[in-house]
Formats: structure tokens, sequence, C-alpha cells
């Protein structure tokens, strides 16, 4: 069944949000807290290694469920058996939305086309293990005979920000291999990486869907030239893999049909760490691992897919974040993990949540008249506290954030682990509470503060508080549980796209971007330029000229 096509704010649930909310804004967080000692308790789910804390936002039962109303009246829970059941949902491109399928433990069989994928599922993860076992044990060796000490992942957008951030996020669990990743098409960038590697030892995974992506086969060339200029041509086949559904260019490139690992049109890019888009992963943490991580999120997955939705992770945070988006007009969420081994995750689901939902075309062909998307972005705390946080604390924006932090250590550091756990806390309380103005004056009077001074300072030391936060507190930082973190936020932009009535499985808009650059390309390598508008003419004329 094709995914519903309901404008939101057509619906009875939309109508009664807006009066709901015209009510609700009148109230603080911390006052929802005064009123309701259990608040946390009812407003947090314990699931797995998960606690997921949504209390410090506002919104009350209520808000809830009239969200649940909405997400009935979109017609939700048909939406998600489409998904999982490989309906082609992705319609503006006729393809299913399998992702899930790949991390899939079942016995269920997937038929795509007429194709049973679970086959060729299976075929290629047993292709990979294989591959990952040689290359780790030693078995499989480069052209002179030395076993392979070095990876590098070259590729771009979603062939490279999940498998990127995954080897970020898992070097505690690191193989032998060092891992490096070429996606720009900055020549410097690839010259830098080049200097650190050793022919005779590196393998290079080509990563490509499409196997068209400009930056990747420009990269991909140049790297095999540095190569041929130590190893002979038939080497190539022992140092160069491809992904990539598209075999014919990848042989025409000259990688070795032996080594193609494939990947289907019904795994969307931006979602593809799960299939052998994540051979990089493999390789850096050893196939087990990479493993766990599917396990993780096929668990996550069935969540998703049995839970109530008042009690379903990423359902709920999906409807909060429309509340926040639609209603309290709040048009970027903060993402910010407590550890460092997350620094990549907020750019890899700005691509996950941003290239889905940013679109303003509903399911019927109109544009839409609210808001989609919201813009994500995020670094680690505490850094973060020290560069932005002054904005989320104080400036006139609403930015709700979700804090994302871990129990346990990995290397048992607990002095650290305490001091940087109790800043996670510190400030989801001090964004809800913020600081009255006695508390100001309180603190002026035992600094020994004159009266004027404590005058002329309260306005700028009060906190307001009641900034919305959520908090994800997860037992550790282990392959399950980030596969099961990153399949959350897949599902919830799914949610929210199906809310919007938009199609979020296409990415026209970045289509666009690579054809202009081609025809800006033409005009830089060739004599004339072409017509453009004056600034973008004048700007060519002196990048050609000076
Ligand atoms: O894997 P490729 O075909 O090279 O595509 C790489 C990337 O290209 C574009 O940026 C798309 O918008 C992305 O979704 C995709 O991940």
């Amino acid at each position: 069944m094709a995914l519903a096509k309901i404008n939101p704010t057509e619906t009875t649930a939309w109508k009664k949000l807006n009066d709901h909310y015209a009510e609700q804004k009148k109230q603080s967080i911390k006052e929802l807290f005064q009123n309701d000692s259990n608040r946390a308790a009812k407003f947090s789910i314990e699931w797995e290694d998960f606690f997921v804390d949504y209390s410090k936002n506002n919104w009350t039962q209520e808000t809830i469920n009239l969200l649940l109303q909405l997400a009935e009246e979109v017609e939700l829970k048909n939406a998600i058996s489409s998904y999982f059941s490989g309906e082609k949902i992705n319609e503006t491109e006729n393809r299913a939305v399998l992702h899930t399928a790949l991390r899939s433990f079942s016995n269920e069989s997937f038929i795509v086309d007429g194709t049973n994928i679970t086959e060729d599922i299976q075929h290629t993860k047993n292709k990979m293990k294989v591959f990952v076992n040689e290359v780790l044990s030693g078995a499989r060796k480069g052209y002179t005979n030395q076993s392979f000490t070095t990876v590098v992942n070259i590729g771009i957008g979603g062939s490279d920000l999940g498998p990127a951030m995954i080897v970020e996020a898992l070097q505690f669990y690191k193989s032998s291999l060092q891992t490096h990743f070429i996606s720009n098409v900055d020549g410097d960038h690839v010259q830098e990486i080049l200097k650190k590697i050793n022919p005779e030892t590196t393998l290079f995974v080509v990563a490509s869907k499409t196997f068209t992506t400009q930056e990747t086969l420009t990269n991909a060339e140049t790297v095999r030239k540095w190569f041929l200029q130590h190893a002979n041509q038939e080497d190539v086949a022992k140092h160069f893999v491809a992904v990539s559904t598209n075999l014919e260019k990848v042989t025409e490139f000259g990688i070795a049909p032996d080594n193609i690992f494939p990947m289907w049109d019904w795994v969307g890019g931006r979602f593809s760490l799960w299939s052998a888009v994540g051979l990089s992963i493999a390789l850096a943490v050893g196939f087990d691992n990479f493993d766990k991580l599917l396990l993780g999120a096929t668990k996550m997955d069935s969540h998703f897919k049995e839970t109530s939705f008042d009690k379903n992770i990423p359902v709920l945070l999906a409807l909060l974040s429309i509340w926040h988006n639609n209603f309290f007009g709040a048009e970027t969420e903060a993402l910010i993990p407590y550890t460092q081994y997350l620094q990549k995750l907020a750019p890899y689901l700005q691509q996950g949540i941003m290239e889905s939902n940013g679109k303003s075309i509903a399911r019927n062909g109109q544009p839409v008249n609210y808001q989609t998307g919201t813009i994500v972005w995020g670094e680690p705390g505490t850094n973060s506290q020290h560069a932005f946080f002054q904005l989320i604390h104080q400036g006139t924006k609403l930015i709700p954030t979700d804090f994302i932090g871990f129990i346990h250590p990995l290397y048992g550091e607990q002095d650290h682990h305490n001091k940087l756990m109790s800043n996670f806390f510190a400030q989801t309380e001090a964004l809800l509470m913020g600081k009255t103005k006695e508390q100001v004056i309180a603190e002026f009077k035992a600094q020994g503060k004159t009266e004027e001074q404590v005058k002329e300072l309260i306005p700028f030391k009060v906190f307001e508080g009641n900034k919305p936060t959520n908090t994800l507190l997860i037992d550790k930082l282990t392959p399950e549980t980030l596969g099961a973190l990153v399949a959350l936020y897949e599902h919830k932009i799914f949610v929210q796209g199906v809310i919007w009535n938009i199609y979020s499985y296409d990415q026209w808009g970045v289509e666009l971007g690579k054809q202009l650059a081609n025809s800006v390309l033409k005009d830089i390598e060739s004599e004339e330029i072409s017509a453009h508008d004056s600034s973008t003419k004048q700007l060519i004329k002196r990048f050609k000229t000076k």
C-alpha cells in the first residue's frame, strides 16, 4: 500500500494541538515538574541498555495523546508496515526502502521485484566475512607479499559518513588495521592521506552506490595513479575493492569482478552502513563486531515495529520533535554526545535527517504549508559547553537538545567519567531550572557585592531555564548499543517524514548540485564561459585568469 497523502495540518489532531499549544506555552517545564512529583518516571522509558528520559520538555500527557492521535490520523501504523515489508515507499524513485532487511536476523524472506533479496544479503555478508577474515588474519596479502596494515575508504555522502562515524565511534574495538577516509574532491586532502600510507600494505575500498559520483571517481583515479607509481597494473586487483550497485562501471574502472561487493537500489545511500558499504567498518573492528552493530539495530527495529506508540522511543522522539518544530517554531535541534567517540554523530545524522526530510513538496505534489525538516547540529560535551552552549542557555532561539551519555567508560577512567557525566546531568538540569533572580541575589550577597553592583548585573545573570532536553542514558558504548542508537534516529526520520507528508527517501536537491558543478567544470576547462548570472561569471573568470 502506498503511503497516505494526508496534510497533517488538516487533521483534527493538528487543530486540537494548535489550541492546546496556546495553553501549554503559558506553563514552564519547571512548573510541570512542580505539579507532578511522578513526572520523571512517567515520561521515561527503559529499553534494553537504554534509558530515555523525555520529561524535561514542555509537553504533558494530553500533548502526547494529541500527537498520538495525529500519528493515527496520518496512518503511521500502515506506513510502518509498508516500510518494513518492502513496499516502494520511495515513490519518486520507484524503490523500496529496506535497509532494515540488511540487519534482520530472522528467517523472514524479503522479495523485491520478484527477487528473494534475503539470499543476496546473506551471500554478500558471507563474502564480506571471508574477505575481512582473510585480511585480518594476514592470509590475503599485498603485491609485495606483505599483510595489510591500512584501509582507505574512498567514498562520499552515504558512502563515507556512516563508515567514518562508526569507525571513529568504535575505536576501542579496533582490529589491527589503521583506517583513513578520503571523501572530498580536494586534492590537497588526498595528498595528505597518501603521505601517511604505504602502497604495499594498503587496501583501498572504493564505495559508491552509483559509481558515477564525480568526487569518488576522481579520488579513486588519483589514488590508483599514485599506486601505479609503485606497483604494476596487475597488482591493482590485490589492493582495490569496490562496493556498488553499478557492476558495469566498476569493471570499467578496472576493479576485478571478484573484488566487487554488491549493494542494491533498495538501500538509500544515507542508510547504507549496514550493507557492504560497511566493509571498512568490518575491516576496522572485525566482522563479529560489525555483526553486533547490525544486531543492535535490528533490536531497535523490533522495538519500533512492535511497541505501542505511547512507549515507542523513535515514535515519541519524532512526535516531540514535531511538537517543537511545528508548534513551538524551533528551527534546529542539537545533538550532544558526552563522549569524544561520537564526535561524528552529528555530521552523520545531518545527512540522514536533512537529506531525508529537507523537502517542501507534499506527497500529492503540492507545496507544503507548514515547516518540515529540522536542522540538526552538535558537538560532543563537554567541549560544546565551552563553545556554543551560551546561546542555548541565554540566546533568543529555542533549541531542543538531545543529550547522549554512557554510564560506564571504556577504559575504567572513573574519575574522568564522573566529571564528564556530572556535566552531562548538570547541563540538562540547568537548562530546565535556569537561575532565578533570588538565586542570583543570594549568590552576589555571598560574594560581598554592593547593592548597586547587584542591581546592575541581575538581568545578565538570570537564566530563564525552560529549555527542552531529552536524555539518552545508555549503559556502555558497544557495537550493539551504537547500532540501536543509529536505528533509533533512522526511525525518527521515517516517522517525521510520514507525518509531514513528504517523501523522505529521495534527494533531488543534491542531484541538481551535481549537474550544475559539471556544467561549471566545462566552463573552467574550456575557452568560453557559458551563460551564468553576472556574479558567477565574474568569479569563474577570476579563477581562470588569476
Ligand atoms: O554512493 P554514491 O552513489 O557515490 O553517492 C554518494 C552520495 O551522493 C549524493 O550526495 C547523494 O545525495 C547521497 O545520498 C549519496 O550518499
